[in-house]
């Protein structure tokens, strides 16, 4: 009988690291380990890279197999600036996709080209989330740091990079920069920013590896790593995706994408033109409230997350981070609406919808962006740790309108970066091995009628908060 070949999957996301030992042929997960992440608080949002770097340690050592495993793959959260000396040591923590500290500096980018144009040369309107904003946030802010930074890596890189030695990046996770289109690396952009791109690691092709493991390292020396991804492109070869078939993501960031097969350009700024981790397109839209400012919210109100009522009027907007989707990074919590008979639950459950809100509005046009109709008969894939809730679940089927499909998978980027590793040593795509894994498959909930009443009382809420949700980002 053939020796049993395993694959570990590493996802470095905001507020942990997740690690699976997944089998190669049938994709049983035969061990996992987890490691928190601190996120700084406050002004900005940082994390250190050598936290993460410990993380992954962790997380890979309690699978039980990073000393038999054939080959890994690192995904990590999207965007974050990380920043190298010339020894391989961060220069600072590094800034992540959730902080808005950015805005301003991703506002120049966007009048300084016009937003058609730079949507036509990278996919994106940038938004704070854009390393392309900063970096430039460095450059006006710590100049003597920015002047140190010998190399200037995402969170997965740095990883991978860490394993390896080698510098790379993929095609996925570089979409998110801000300073990539499909020629490469845009030259104009990072001349605008002051980014010299001999610092960037190159851009290698879907299914390439990137090195072996190095001696004395978390994983046994030898051991093949692939070029890894962003974590939505992660999840999205985790589950197997085909075109148009549309995923809803509820983690500390909230996503919605499909792949499209049309190179998405919105300029509105709403959908992100990403590229996949294969040769295709992740339209996607993203929110900086989601589990965490639901969280914060049934906190707030003493009560357990699931204790939801329906009725009521209230309207709450949970922007307590600031917010991406729409492009309010200067905005605050917001609640409207009540009256004297509201209930704690009733409240509990507008900040589920409220969260739930720009997510799901835009899932047309994320379907748009890549060339798909939006059929109404797929259901709605719910992925991410908000998936587990029956809260999100009730209210994703109330506000959707969809039949909602669970994956029984729990840890579905980390799922997709083992898929990325197993494909390195079969040769299949990766998202062929994830078919094979059978990784979609879970509870499938009946769809119930679109509470589109809730859907317009938030939208006409935004509206009217104007003024106060629309001041600009504080250049800090
Ligand atoms: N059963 C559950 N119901 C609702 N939310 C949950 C549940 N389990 C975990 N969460 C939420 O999931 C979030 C973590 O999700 P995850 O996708 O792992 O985040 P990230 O990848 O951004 O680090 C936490 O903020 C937590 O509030
Ligand atoms: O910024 C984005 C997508 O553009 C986020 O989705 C990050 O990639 C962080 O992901 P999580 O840690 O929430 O999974």
């Amino acid at each position: 009988m053939a020796a049993q070949r395993v694959v570990i999957g590493v996802d470095s996301s905001t507020q942990s690291t997740k690690a699976l030992a997944v089998d190669l042929a049938t994709g049983t997960v035969l061990g996992q380990g987890r490691a928190a992440h601190t996120v700084s608080e406050g002004a900005g949002r940082e994390s250190d890279p050598e936290q993460w770097w410990r993380a992954l340690g962790e997380a890979v050592a309690a699978t039980g197999w990073a000393d038999r495993a054939v080959a890994v793959s690192v995904a990590g959260q999207q965007h974050g600036l990380v920043t190298l000396d010339a020894a391989g040591r961060p220069v600072r923590p590094a800034l992540l996709w959730n902080d808005v500290r950015s805005a301003p500096q991703a506002a120049r980018l966007r009048d300084g080209f016009g937003r058609e144009e730079i949507a036509r040369r990278t996919g994106s309107v940038p938004t704070a989330a854009f390393t392309a904003a900063k970096w430039a946030w460095l450059r006006e802010h710590e100049p003597a740091a920015a002047d140190r930074v010998a190399a200037v890596r995402l969170p997965h890189d740095f990883l991978t990079e860490r394993l390896t030695g080698e510098p790379a990046t993929d095609r996925g996770d570089a979409s998110g920069t801000g300073w990539w289109g499909p020629d490469g690396y845009d030259r104009e952009i990072l001349d605008r920013i002051g980014l010299d791109p001999a610092l960037l690691p190159p851009v290698l092709a879907p299914g390439t590896g990137v090195g072996f493991v190095g001696p004395d390292l978390p994983l046994r020396q030898g051991t093949l790593v692939a070029t890894g991804t962003g974590d939505n492109m992660a999840a999205a070869l985790g589950l197997g995706l085909t075109p148009g078939q549309p995923v809803l993501s509820l983690g500390t960031s909230g996503t919605v994408y499909a792949v499209g097969r049309k190179r998405p350009t919105d300029p509105s700024g709403t959908v992100a033109g990403f590229a996949d981790a294969l040769g295709g397109w992740l339209p996607l839209a993203c929110t900086l409230n989601c589990t965490l400012a639901v969280d914060r919210f049934a906190a707030l109100l003493g009560r357990d997350r699931e204790e939801v009522e329906e009725g009521g009027t209230a309207v709450v907007l949970p922007y307590l981070d600031g917010e991406r989707t729409p492009d309010l990074p200067g905005a605050s919590g917001l609640v409207h609406g009540l009256r004297h008979d509201t209930t704690p639950g009733q409240l509990l459950q507008a900040a589920y919808d409220g969260a739930a809100h720009a997510l799901l509005t835009a899932l047309e046009d994320v379907l748009g962006a890549g060339g798909e109709s939006p059929d109404q008969d797929v259901p709605l894939l719910l992925i991410g740790g908000g998936a587990r809730g029956r809260a999100w679940q009730r209210t994703v089927l109330r506000l959707s309108g969809r039949a909602v499909q669970v994956p029984a998978a729990a840890e579905l980027v980390a799922l997709g970066a083992a898929a990325q590793a197993a494909a390195l040593v079969t040769g299949e795509p990766a998202d062929a091995v994830a078919c094979r894994w059978r990784t979609a498959e879970g509870l499938l909930l009946e769809p119930v009628a679109r509470d589109d009443e809730a859907l317009e009382r938030i939208t006409v809420t935004l509206r009217r908060a104007g003024a106060l949700q629309g001041a600009p980002a504080r250049d800090q």
